[in-house]
């Protein structure tokens, strides 16, 4: 490949993963390798400039704005900062800053590198009267209502020198702990997962909802003041001042004089930042006085007055002493690697520490499926690489080879059956992940499933954690939601069980007494008054989250409209898919699911509702199907999609010979674009959508 073609391959790609970072929220790559992408890019622009391009995303902000939102154009740019994983480019960077100050004398201020989303706020006359995502730099979002959800967040400022406009900056960000808990709450609803809290605070800050919003407890740390006056000589004295108006400026930063001091500030917060509530990634380094900042300058895509340093993810080896093969609430099996640090290779497992990774002992990592654990060729008794990717959840990114000896390690074989009831394993085609078939027996799918029946946006029975579902299973008293309506005072008190905690091996006592028993029942009784839709919800039926149970109810009023529908009434309710209706379907076709729907009929749980549904536009496209495929520029893909349904049209999966229109924006992969012009389907634009629905 020469240089020019490596050139475009790399836009294209770089081009392709900060649009699922700033647009999607998902990180395909790590930061480290896309930064690795981003260097060698800069690195042949540098080295071949006639190739250079002015749309090279070594030229501009990485993000950009949606339609979701009101685009606002900036009062000054918000940019990116240049950014290294080593001491000697910090050190050239430190040379650098000499040159360009002609021997000066300077401070530098270092901070900590929070990882969440740039965030703008506008303050009129004391008011907070916006605030904006960075979007591309030049224009944002505006989402002056979600952070308007930031509790530590000034609406007002009251002081003496505040100026009558001003700008501040800061980085929005969700703790660990709502991380934490939003993704149980995600989880318990089957929906994907945020992978880090970055992610998870990008899309949270730009979600329509600002009362869910609010309800993901989201945080900012300020670290800039702008105004069109000076008002302040150095970075150091807006940041004091902004602490005594009342903002929640950045914590732990610290006023040094030269770059060693700076390397020592790293050191010191390598191991540290693992004890903050929050994920950081590595520090800030600004030059203190505004007017250097200002004789420094900027280049197209960051200041060059400051630098980051990023931690590298800390990888480290360990050994792999064996697998188990974890089987989940919707039966699909993970394996889950068992590990101890090198050290430890003889000591027996329930003794065994762990490799240290930031922070923290880890023993456990997750290795994902079947087939990552095929392309990683990993053998037990192998030296692997682990890291913690987002801070959080471990994984296994390597096997080191050449540790391998003749005898040292041994072939893993995947189960055939399920580990926890001997079922035949199977596997959806087109999926990765095996699932145990036995929905109606296998112990963990049972309990699962009553975990999700009685949570929070189900039948919310708090009364009931885990550890008690656990002990009602075991002594067989429930293994069907159903079952918990029959429960009685007398079956329940005196039930008493020890659990004991995998990770820590700590063991638990949980015994039912008066008041728990007390408390259970009046759960149970309350829950009957919980609508339709959460009871639809609650039974967990695959691919029917909350918003579809809701979508059903309101269509089909009550459980026996909805237990007769053929898969043609299921489709045409607007925005169920074929996907959906088969599951229902399925759910409703077996008979001990029939038993348990009729059993809670009887206990006296909503099975009817007055909720209006969607609201239909015409029948225009009735008989039509459609494929979205794409980037628009008037509507996102899910107005599309209800702009489809509304009016009678219907979705499909992909393209087939069933298909008669491809909806095409901007960016769509050339290949789903050419089966459909071989199919003879026909390729709408946005503009020509919306003239087949225009009354
Ligand atoms: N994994 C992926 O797929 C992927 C894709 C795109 C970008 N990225 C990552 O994002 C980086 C580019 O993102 P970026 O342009 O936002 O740069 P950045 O995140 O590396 O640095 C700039 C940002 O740091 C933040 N920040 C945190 N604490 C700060 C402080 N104390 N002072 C000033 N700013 C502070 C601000 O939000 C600022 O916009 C890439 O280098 C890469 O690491 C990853
Ligand atoms: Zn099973």
């Amino acid at each position: 490949m020469n240089p020019e073609e490596r050139i475009n391959e790399l836009i294209e790609q770089i081009d392709h993963y900060n649009f699922q970072y700033y647009q999607e929220s998902i990180s395909e790559i790590s930061d480290f390798d896309f930064d690795i992408l981003l260097k060698e890019l800069a690195k042949l622009e540098n080295e071949f400039p006639d190739f250079k391009r002015s749309d090279s995303p070594t030229q501009r902000v990485g993000g950009t704005v949606t339609k979701n939102f009101n685009a606002v154009y900036h009062r000054y740019p918000m940019l990116s900062l240049d950014n290294t994983y080593n001491e000697q480019e910090l050190r050239d960077f430190d040379e650098r800053v000499r040159k360009g100050l002609d021997g000066e004398a300077y401070e530098y201020i270092c901070e900590l590198k929070f990882d969440g989303i740039s965030l703008s706020f506008t303050y009129e006359n004391g008011v907070l009267v916006r605030g904006v995502t960075r979007g591309d730099g030049t224009r944002g979002d505006e989402i002056t209502n979600n952070v308007k959800t930031i509790k530590s967040l000034p609406l007002r400022v009251k002081a003496d020198k505040v100026p009558p406009i001003f700008e501040i900056r800061g980085e929005g960000f969700m703790p660990f702990q709502s991380f934490q808990k939003l993704n149980e709450d995600m989880e318990a609803l089957g929906v994907n997962q945020y992978a880090n809290p970055r992610n998870a605070a990008s899309g949270s800050f730009k979600l329509q909802d600002s009362a869910e919003t609010a309800r993901r407890a989201l945080d900012c740390y300020i670290y800039s003041f702008l105004s069109d006056e000076t008002i302040f000589a150095s970075h150091e004295e807006s940041l004091l001042a902004l602490k005594s108006w009342g903002f929640n400026t950045s914590p732990g930063w610290k006023k040094v004089d030269n770059i060693d001091d700076v390397i020592v500030y790293i050191h010191e917060w390598e191991e540290k930042r693992a004890t903050l509530p929050l994920a950081t990634d590595g520090i800030v380094i600004k030059i203190n006085s505004f007017e250097q900042q200002r004789e420094l300058g900027f280049t197209a895509k960051s200041p060059r007055w400051a630098i980051s340093f990023k931690y590298k993810a800390e990888n480290k080896p360990a050994i792999l002493r064996s697998v188990n093969f974890q089987v989940g609430r919707t039966g699909n099996v993970t394996p889950v690697a068992n590990l101890c640090a090198e050290s430890e290779r003889t000591v027996p497992y329930n003794k065994v520490k762990g490799v240290h990774l930031s922070g923290t002992y880890v023993k456990r990592a997750t290795l994902h499926n079947a087939n990552e654990m095929e392309r990683l060729d990993i053998q037990l008794g192998d030296t692997v690489f682990v890291e913690k990717s987002g801070e959080i959840i471990p994984k296994i990114t390597g096997v080191d080879v050449t540790k391998r000896g003749l005898f040292t390690t041994e072939h893993i074989a995947f189960p055939t059956n399920c580990p926890e009831c001997g079922s035949l394993l199977a596997r959806n085609e087109g999926e990765v992940a095996y699932y145990c078939p036995n929905d109606s027996a296998c112990p963990p799918q049972l309990k699962g499933r009553i975990e999700h029946f009685i949570h929070r946006k189900a039948m919310n029975i708090d009364s009931l954690g885990e550890g008690k579902i656990e002990l009602l299973f075991d002594t067989q008293l429930v293994r069907t939601p159903a079952d918990l309506y029959d429960l009685t005072y007398e079956k329940l008190l005196g039930l008493e069980k020890n659990i004991v905690n995998e990770e820590t091996g700590k063991s638990k006592k949980i015994s039912f007494r008066e008041k728990t028993v007390e408390n259970i029942l009046k759960g149970l009784e309350l829950s009957k008054a919980a609508p339709f839709k959460n009871v639809l919800f609650g039974l967990g039926i695959r691919f029917v989250g909350a918003t579809v149970a809701e979508k059903l109810a309101a269509y089909f009023k009550n459980i026996t409209a909805l237990r007769s529908a053929t898969y043609e009434d299921l489709v045409n309710v607007p925005e169920i898919g074929g996907r959906i209706a088969q599951s229902v379907i399925a759910y409703f076709s077996v008979q001990e699911n029939q038993l348990v729907m009729e059993r809670l009929e009887k206990a006296g749980l909503q099975m009817t509702t007055d909720d209006k549904p969607v609201e239909m536009e015409s029948n225009l496209l009735e008989g039509k199907t459609f494929v979205i495929s794409g980037v628009f520029a008037n509507f996102d893909r899910d107005e599309l999609k209800h702009k489809i349904e509304s009016n009678a049209g219907r979705i499909l999966s992909g393209v087939s010979g069933k298909l008669n229109f491809l909806l095409a924006g901007d960016n769509m992969g050339p290949s789903k674009l050419e089966k459909a012009r071989k199919l003879g389907v026909t390729i709408l634009s946005e503009e020509e959508f919306l003239g087949m629905i225009e009354k």
